[in-house]
C-alpha cells in the first residue's frame, strides 16, 4: 500500500459518524441507498460500458462512445432494470450514467415538451416512438440571434390553408436555431419554436414538430441545413448543433396543440394561458441543478478533499513533518464551505421539487394560480445553485495546485461540465430579473394575498436574541436582509419612475440592485430550506451534528464574504461580524477531522469520477504517471512533429556540442 494510500485510510479511522448513515441520509433513506447501489453496480458490471478515459480520446471517439454508451442504456439497460420516470431507480439513474452522455436533450428535455405541449393523441403517437429511440428529437429554441428574448426568435410557422400545412422558415442568419443538444448529428427531428403565422396575424411563439433528416438514410431532408456547431470549452460528447430551415413544410398536427390550436379553416383556439408555454422551461429549471450543478460540485469536493488529505507540501511546526494541505486553515476555509454549498442546495432543491410536483397535480386539474410563484423560486434557484457550484468547482481545481489543471485530476471536465448550466435554460442575470418582477410585486401586496415562502417580504423586520449563530438566528438574518433589500430595490424603481423616467427605464437603472434583492431572496431560501431540513431529520446525534455545523458554516461563510450588506442594512454591527469570523475558523477546525468521511458518504464510484487526484484508494501519484503514459502524444517514444519540424536544428546543435567536445 502506497504512504498516500495510507494517509486516506488514517483519516478514515479518525471520522467520528457513522459515514453509511450520512450516506442512508444523503440517498434520502437506506432503501434509497440499496436503490442507487443497485442501479449503479449493474452499469459499473457491463462491459458494454467500458471506454478508454476520456482525458486520451479525440471529440469525435468521445461523441462515438457516447452515442454508442447512451442508445445501448436507453435501449437495453433501463426497461430491463424497472428504471422507468416515476420510479425509485430512476432517480438515481444519473448516479450511474457513463461520465459523458448524449440524447440528453431528445430523453431530458424533448420527452418532458411532447408531455407537456402536446394532446393526447399526439403523446400517443410521439412518446413511444421517442422512448424507444425510433426517432430522436431536439428542442430546438435558441437561434443565432435571440436566446433570452424569446419574442424575439424569428423563425416562422406560416399556415397554408390550401395544403393544410404549415411552412417553416428561417427568414435570416440569425433566426437559424443554434445551439440545441443532440441536434447535430444524431436528431431526425426537431421540436421547433417558432412564431405561428396564420391568415398574416402573429399569435407568437408555439412548438412545431419537424422532421429535418430522411427516416432511413438519415441525410437532410430538402430545405434542411443541420450540423454540429463546432468545438465548446466542454461538452465535447455532445452534438450541439445548427438548424436552418427554408420552406420546410409539415402537416398541420405537428402544431403541438394542447394549450391552443389552428382549425382547417385557419381558425386560432387559445385553450389555456400562455405562460404555459414556458413550462418546460420551468420543469428544466427544478430538474437540472441536481444532475448537472450539486452533484458535480459534490464530486469536485471529493476529488480535492481527498487530495489535500494526501498532497504533503510545507511545515505547520518549524522543524516539525511536512503536513497535509487539509491542515492549513486557508485550505479549510476554501474547501469546507464548498460541502456546505453541496448539501444546503440539495435540500433547498428537494424542496423545490416537491413543490412543483404538487403544482403540476394542480394545473392538472386546471389550477394554475402558483405558476407565479414557482416560475420566481426556480428561477432564482437555478441561477444561485449554479453559480455558487460553478465558483465552487474553481475554487476545488485551484485548491489542487498544478494537478488540478491536468485533465486527469477530473476537475477540468468537471468546471466546464457545471459553467453552462449559468448560460442554458435561462442565463442567469435575465432569470434573477425574471424573480426580481415577482419580488417587487409581491412587496406592494397584503399578506393575506401572498403564499407563505414570500410572507417575510411584507412582515415586521425581528430581532434576533441569544447567540448569534444558532440556525434560528441566522435564518432571521437571511429573512431581513432579503426584506430590506427588496423593499430598497422597489422603492428605487418607485424613485425613478416618480422622476419621470417611464418603467422600463426605471427597471434598468435598478436593475443592479434588484438583481442583488433576488439573490439575497434565494439565499434566504436556500438557508431555511437547509436549516428545516437539519432540524427535521431523523438521524443519529452524531450525524445531526455534522449536518448541523455544515448549516451553520454555510450561513456564516456567507454572511462574512458579504458583512458590508449586513452592516450597510443594520441587521449585524461590526462586534457581530468578528464573531461570526471566528465562529467559521472554529467550525472548519471542528468540522476538518471528518472531512473526508463526510465527501465518502457521497459513495460516489472512482469511475463516475475519472479523477487520479480523487479515487478511494488515495494512490495520485501512480495514478497520474499511470494516465500520463496513456496519452496519444507518448504512444512512440518520439513524435513524428518532433522529426518533421526540431530535427534540422537538433542536428546543428549535435554537430555543435560534438564539435565542441573534440576541440576540448
Ligand atoms: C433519461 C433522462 C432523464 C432526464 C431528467 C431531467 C434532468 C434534467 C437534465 C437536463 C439537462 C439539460 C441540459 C441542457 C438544457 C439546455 C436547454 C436550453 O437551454 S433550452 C433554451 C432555454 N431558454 C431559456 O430559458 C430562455 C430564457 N428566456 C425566457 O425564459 C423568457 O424569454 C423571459 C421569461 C426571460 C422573458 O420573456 P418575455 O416574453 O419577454 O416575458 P416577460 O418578461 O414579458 O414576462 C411575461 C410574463 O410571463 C411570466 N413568465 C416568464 N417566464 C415564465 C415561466 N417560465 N413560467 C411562468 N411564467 C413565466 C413572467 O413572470 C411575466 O409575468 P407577469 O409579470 O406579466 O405576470
Ligand atoms: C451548453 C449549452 C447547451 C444549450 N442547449 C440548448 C438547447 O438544447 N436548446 C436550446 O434551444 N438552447 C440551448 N442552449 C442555448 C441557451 O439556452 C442560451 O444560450 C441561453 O438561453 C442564453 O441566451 P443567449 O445565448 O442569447 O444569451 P444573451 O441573452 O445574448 O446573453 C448575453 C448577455 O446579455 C445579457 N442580457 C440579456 N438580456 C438581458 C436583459 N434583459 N437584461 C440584462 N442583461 C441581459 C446576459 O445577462 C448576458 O450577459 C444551450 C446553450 C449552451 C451553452
Amino acid at each position: 500500500m502506497s504512504i498516500e494510500s495510507n494517509l486516506l485510510k488514517k483519516e478514515r479511522q479518525n471520522v467520528t459518524f457513522s459515514v453509511e448513515e450520512l450516506t442512508n441520509v444523503w440517498d434520502g433513506g437506506k432503501e434509497d441507498t440499496e436503490i442507487r447501489r443497485k442501479v449503479v453496480k449493474v452499469f459499473g458490471d457491463d462491459p458494454v460500458l467500458k471506454s478508454p478515459p476520456i482525458c486520451t480520446m479525440t471529440r469525435e471517439e468521445r461523441y462515438t462512445e457516447a452515442t454508442r454508451k447512451c442508445v445501448y442504456i436507453f435501449r437495453n439497460m433501463l426497461q430491463k432494470n424497472g428504471i422507468y420516470p416515476g420510479s425509485k431507480e430512476f432517480e438515481h439513474f444519473w448516479n450511474a450514467m457513463p461520465i459523458e452522455y448524449t440524447l440528453l436533450i431528445h430523453m431530458g428535455a424533448f420527452i418532458p415538451c411532447i408531455m407537456s405541449f402536446g394532446s393526447e393523441e399526439q403523446v400517443a403517437k410521439w412518446l413511444p416512438l421517442s422512448a424507444n429511440l425510433n426517432i430522436i428529437c431536439t428542442y430546438a429554441q435558441t437561434e443565432l440571434g435571440h436566446g433570452s428574448f424569446l419574442r424575439g426568435l424569428e423563425t416562422e410557422a406560416t399556415f397554408d390553408r390550401e395544403t393544410q400545412e404549415f411552412v417553416i422558415n428561417c427568414p435570416k442568419v440569425s433566426s437559424m436555431k443554434w445551439w440545441p443538444g443532440d441536434m447535430g448529428l444524431n436528431a431526425n427531428h426537431a421540436l421547433v419554436m417558432a412564431n405561428l403565422i396564420v391568415g398574416g396575424k402573429k399569435y407568437g411563439m408555439h412548438p412545431f414538430m419537424v422532421q429535418i433528416r430522411d427516416l432511413s438514410t438519415h441525410m437532410p431532408l430538402p430545405g434542411v441545413t443541420v450540423g454540429d456547431i463546432g468545438s465548446k470549452m466542454g461538452f465535447e460528447a455532445i452534438d450541439n448543433g445548427f438548424l436552418y430551415m427554408k420552406n420546410v413544410r409539415i402537416p398541420r398536427e405537428n402544431l403541438l396543440n394542447k394549450n391552443s390550436e389552428v382549425k382547417p379553416d385557419g381558425t386560432y383556439v387559445k385553450k389555456a394561458s400562455d405562460r404555459l408555454m414556458y413550462g418546460s422551461m420551468v420543469n428544466l429549471r427544478v430538474n437540472l441543478p441536481k444532475s448537472q450543478a450539486i452533484d458535480v460540485l459534490a464530486k469536485a469536493c471529493t476529488i480535492a478533499i481527498r487530495y489535500s488529505a494526501v498532497r504533503r507540501q510545507g511545515l505547520l511546526n518549524p522543524g516539525g513533518a511536512e503536513v497535509a494541505v487539509l491542515d492549513y486553515t486557508l485550505q479549510q476555509h476554501k474547501l469546507i464551505p464548498q460541502l456546505a454549498t453541496v448539501y444546503a442546495t440539495k435540500f433547498a432543491g428537494e424542496g423545490i421539487i416537491k413543490k412543483h410536483q404538487a403544482f403540476l397535480q394542480n394545473m392538472a386539474k386546471g389550477n394554475i394560480s402558483d405558476l407565479a410563484e414557482i416560475h420566481a423560486l426556480s428561477a432564482s434557484f437555478k441561477a444561485s445553485v449554479s453559480e455558487q457550484c460553478t465558483e465552487g468547482v474553481e475554487v476545488c481545481r485551484r485548491a489542487c495546485g498544478g494537478h488540478g489543471y491536468s485533465q486527469a485530476s477530473g476537475l477540468p471536465h468537471l468546471l466546464s461540465k457545471v459553467t453552462p448550466t449559468c448560460t442554458y435554460e435561462g442565463e442567469n442575470t435575465v432569470l434573477y430579473l425574471q424573480t426580481a418582477r415577482y419580488l417587487v410585486k409581491c412587496a406592494k401586496e397584503k399578506a393575506a394575498d401572498l403564499p407563505e415562502s414570500i410572507l417575510f417580504l411584507v412582515q415586521p423586520i425581528q430581532n434576533a436574541r441569544g447567540n448569534i449563530t444558532s440556525l434560528d438566528n441566522l435564518a432571521l438574518y437571511f429573512k431581513n436582509r432579503a426584506a430590506l433589500c427588496v423593499q430598497a430595490a422597489s422603492k428605487k424603481v418607485n424613485q425613478m419612475s416618480n422622476k419621470g423616467l417611464a418603467m422600463h427605464e426605471a427597471w434598468d437603472k435598478s436593475s443592479v440592485q434588484l438583481v442583488h434583492a433576488t439573490k439575497a431572496y434565494v439565499i434566504q431560501y436556500i438557508f431555511d430550506a437547509f436549516a428545516s431540513f437539519v432540524k427535521e431529520v431523523k438521524c443519529s446525534k452524531s450525524v445531526k451534528e455534522i449536518l448541523e455545523d455544515l448549516c451553520c458554516l454555510y450561513g456564516l461563510h456567507y454572511i462574512n464574504n458579504c458583512s458590508g450588506d449586513f452592516l450597510k442594512l443594520g441587521i449585524l454591527t461590526a462586534h457581530h461580524c468578528n464573531i461570526a469570523e471566528e465562529a467559521e475558523i472554529a467550525l472548519l477546525e471542528k468540522l476538518r477531522p471528518n472531512a473526508v468521511g463526510i465527501v465518502d458518504a457521497f459513495d460516489f464510484t472512482d469511475s463516475s469520477m475519472e479523477s487520479c487526484l480523487g479515487a478511494y484508494d488515495g494512490n495520485v501519484y501512480e495514478r497520474l504517471f499511470d494516465m500520463a503514459k496513456l496519452s496519444p502524444l507518448n504512444k512512440e517514444p518520439v513524435h513524428q512533429a518532433s522529426y518533421k519540424y526540431l530535427r534540422p536544428y537538433l542536428l546543428e546543435g549535435r554537430d555543435i556540442l560534438e564539435g565542441a567536445k573534440s576541440k576540448l
